[in-house]
């Protein structure tokens, strides 16, 4: 399929000013610099930290409802990274920033865990993805062109970078779209408009994540 006709491209276009804004962002430019101040990077830990909770939750929840097991399988072993080398290294970067786990949802963080809850509530397939290819497509758009990372950045930076970059984690991103591109085609207007509306305010919210972050 074309890029331009799958439907995520459609998806992502819909919502383009959020979606650069979010991809383009002074937050992930300054962490891919070096020059991101250390207590802004405390606070998105903190909180991203708690944003994973909800992901994995969701991403088990896609996992149940995949059509096959051929269709689970890239998402399984996914979620084995996310709970693996990912999230060894929010504890590791947590940790030689000084500072720990959070249980206090900002209002941006709060706003993420909520749609993620209700994508995964619906029961709905589509709506998983929606917000899943979301999640991970605009991390993969911004943190691309920082691969690899320049040399001398340190483990906190430089990670987030490459957890998030090369070829294993585009091929996830293409696996999570092709599932919502296969899909769509067969949902009706009612179904495509409530994945346009989860697309889309993943897209905000994923905006307003790192608003919140670079005001820390
Ligand atoms: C808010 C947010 N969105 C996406 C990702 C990518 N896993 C993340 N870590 N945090």
């Amino acid at each position: 399929m074309q890029d331009q006709s799958r439907p995520t491209e459609v998806l992502r276009q819909g919502k383009i000013v959020d979606w650069t804004a979010a991809t383009t962002h002074a937050f992930t430019r300054e962490l891919s610099d070096g020059t991101l101040p250390e207590n802004k990077m405390r606070w998105y830990l903190q909180q991203d930290y708690q944003f994973v909770d909800g992901f994995v939750r969701l991403l088990a929840s896609a996992i149940a409802h995949a059509p096959t097991l051929a269709d689970s399988v890239p998402a399984a072993q996914f979620l084995a990274v996310i709970t693996g080398p990912e999230n060894t290294y929010f504890l590791r970067a947590m940790d030689a920033l000084g500072t720990e786990p959070s249980t206090e949802p900002a209002p941006a963080t709060r706003a993420f865990q909520d749609l993620m809850a209700e994508a995964a509530a619906s029961g709905r397939y589509q709506n998983m993805l929606a917000v899943l290819v979301v999640a991970e497509w605009v991390y993969l758009s911004w943190a691309s062109p920082e691969n690899p990372p320049k040399d001398g950045l340190p483990f906190w930076f430089a990670e987030w970078i490459t957890l998030h970059a090369g070829e294993g984690f585009e091929s996830v991103v293409d696996y999570l779209r092709s599932q919502l591109d296969i899909v769509w085609p067969t949902l009706d207007a009612a179904e495509q408009a409530e994945v346009t509306r989860l697309f889309h305010r993943a897209v905000e919210l994923e905006r307003d994540f790192f608003d919140a972050a670079y005001a820390a």
